[in-house]
């Protein structure tokens, strides 16, 4: 019931549209039930030459003991039986068809417009989620609840919507058309109606946990789909076509057969009210032929009755649908709501103040974290203790797997400690906004993040106000000036989806130039460890010289040019700081440093040896 309540909070700001629409469809269904009314005078008056012309339809309201004549609605001289029937048609279908239009085209108004709120909302609570939340689900399942969940709903609260009032109306009206015409008869129908509102439920109830199955195996495929067409290079390198089209024809399978499922319980709706709808309309016409026999009903009223049972028939098997369109909407809701709705780990105080810049230090105090897996904490980082000075580089070496990356990741606040404290110039990283604490942040990661825009658009990313001679003099200080000067457009040449177009060190320099550009007096770097070539290499490093000059960096080193130009080089080992110092320093300790020294940076030694050979 609550995500009812939810869903029609959103159709609030559209109550004046969807208001229009109730009457207009209230039109649209009296007009539909007028039209029944029509028969009687069709049968008895117009099809029937030796009746009078006067008083064509005349009904009686029972409890206001009231007498309405077509006639009063007709101009004056309308008076033959087939004019006044004729004119009373042609109007009713022109004012139905009218209401018709704008009910259907307000009510969709509404219906689009909450679901693109909806679909507004989710997207910006899910981009505002933690790291972790992206990490527990997969890209295929937030895809899918963002555009196949929210379909349904769309198709439930636009289209269907708008069929349910016209037919809610179309029944309420028809449903006075039938106790007027039938009177005593009509209560028969009354014996129906349990059966039919209690097999509406029950499926309608199985539609909804199908139709979740059937949402939940679109999303599988929605994640075979996203992995193999990001990661087609390392398929095809592997030669794992045939083993990727294997798995996803398991997966449509699972597909398939969930959606089977789910309209084998929706396809009983039809015909079951078919079958309870052919024995109303069989006792009626026992009944029905008993009363004309003894003159209480006119076969024309009888028939008029009846094509009023008939249409009250369709509207209440469609509703059976609706029903079931509704509830598919709900099951797809239970997701939309469960994305918005997931606790965050990483929180904003409420009187979070905001960072007024960086001054002094960054302090890392008996800093613990440990990561959530399957429920259980596993330890990552036990008792770091660091002071870091402004202006000052620090290393980060160590083992795969020693905390690193997790450790930088601390900073920009991506998860929080889960002991002790990081805190900038005194302030506890956890009570300043989040905003202000990663304005100071710059960042560039092995994994370049560039999107299928503009050179320009990629580097002024965040900034999209800023001018070009800005952009400009970032590329230069990257060294990337000259590449994109090259390009077929310049500074406004696509670049292709994650920078297709460039190579892995034209990437790279177009990261370092967006840092540059946005200038931050921190830095976080994890250097790609993939080699590039001696030229791109040297290129690359010079415009992260560039890039250091003057901040704050956290660097993940796995060059021994990078490792020099840190002031200070901390060894990570198993989550701990176990050697902290300058190279020299280190190197004279002969413990982990020198041995990873011997091993890691032996390589780099020979090309700088190079390097400085041919300068
Ligand atoms: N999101 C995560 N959930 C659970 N465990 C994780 C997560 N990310 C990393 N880990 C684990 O935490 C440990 C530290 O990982 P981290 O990436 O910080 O190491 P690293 O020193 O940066 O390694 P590398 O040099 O190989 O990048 C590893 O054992 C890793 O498996």
């Amino acid at each position: 019931m609550r995500r009812i309540w939810r869903l029609l909070l959103y159709a609030r700001p559209y109550m004046l549209y969807s208001l229009a629409s109730v009457v207009l469809m209230a039109i649209v269904g009296a007009m539909a039930a007028f039209r029944i009314l029509l028969v009687k005078p069709i049968f008895d008056n117009v099809l029937r030459p030796d009746a009078l012309s006067r008083d064509v339809l005349v009904f009686h309201i029972p409890f206001w003991n009231l007498t309405l004549n077509l006639q009063w609605f007709v101009p004056n001289h309308f008076h033959h039986a087939w004019t006044v029937v004729a004119y009373a048609l042609v109007c009713s279908a022109l004012v139905k068809s009218i209401c018709d239009y704008f009910g259907t085209y307000l009510v969709n108004y509404a219906g689009f417009g909450m679901i693109t709120d909806l679909r507004n909302d989710l997207y910006n609570a899910v981009l505002r989620r933690s790291v972790a939340f992206f990490q527990r689900h997969t890209t295929g399942t937030l895809l899918s609840t963002l555009i196949n969940d929210i379909e349904k709903v769309q198709v439930a609260m636009s289209s269907v919507l708008s069929e349910l009032l016209q037919q809610f109306f179309t029944l309420l009206w028809t449903a006075v058309v039938v106790v007027l015409m039938g009177g005593r008869l009509s209560w028969v129908l009354l014996l129906f109606v349990p059966v039919v509102i209690s097999s509406a439920r029950r499926i309608g109830r199985s539609v909804r946990s199908t139709t979740r199955k059937g949402q939940d195996k679109l999303a599988e495929i929605q994640n075979i789909l996203h992995e193999t067409i990001t990661g087609n290079r390392i398929v095809k390198a592997f030669g794992m076509e045939l083993w990727e089209m294997n798995r996803f024809r398991k997966a449509a399978r699972r597909l398939f057969s969930a959606n089977l499922k789910s309209v084998s319980v929706q396809a009983i709706s039809s015909p079951l009210m078919d079958a309870i709808g052919s024995v109303a309309i069989a006792l009626l016409l026992l009944f029905g032929r008993d009363r004309i026999l003894r003159h209480e009903m006119t076969a024309g009223s009888f028939i008029s009755f009846l094509v009023a049972v008939f249409t009250l028939y369709d509207p209440v098997r469609k509703f059976a649908l609706f029903y079931n369109s509704f509830q598919q909407a709900l099951g797809a809701s239970d997701e939309i709501f469960r994305f918005m709705d997931a606790q965050d780990d990483v929180i904003e105080k409420k009187k979070a103040l905001p960072l007024q810049g960086f001054q002094n230090e960054i302090r890392f105090e008996h800093v613990g974290f440990a990561y959530e897996v399957d429920h259980e904490q596993k330890q990552v980082l036990r008792d770091i203790n660091l002071d870091v000075r402004r202006g000052e580089v620090i290393a980060f070496v160590g083992p795969s797997g020693a905390g690193k990356s997790t450790l930088v990741n601390l900073i920009p606040r991506f998860f929080d400690v889960t002991e002790g404290a990081i805190s900038v110039d005194g302030h506890d990283l956890r009570d300043v906004t989040i905003a202000s604490l990663r304005k100071l942040i710059g960042k560039v990661t092995q994994e370049i993040v560039l999107f299928n825009d503009t050179v320009r658009n990629n580097i002024a990313y965040g900034q999209p106000d800023v001018p070009l001679a800005r952009v400009q003099e970032a590329a230069k200080a990257a060294l990337a000036h000259d590449f994109i000067e090259r390009l077929p457009n310049g500074y406004d040449t696509m670049i292709g989806e994650k920078g297709a177009r460039l190579s892995g060190g034209e990437r790279q320099r177009l990261a370092i130039a967006r840092a540059l550009l946005k200038n931050a007096p921190i830095l976080i770097l994890d250097e790609a460890t993939s080699a590039l070539d001696t030229e791109s290499e040297s290129l690359v490093q010079a415009a992260l010289a560039n890039l250091m000059q003057g901040r704050t960096v956290f660097v993940i080193a796995h060059r021994l040019s990078t490792v020099r130009r840190a002031d200070r080089i901390a060894v990570i080992e198993q989550g701990q700081i176990t050697e902290i110092g300058s190279h020299e320093e280190l190197l004279q300790l002969s413990g982990t440093y020198k041995r990873l020294y011997d091993l890691q940076f032996v390589n780099d030694r020979a090309v700088e040896t190079v390097a400085e050979g041919t300068a």
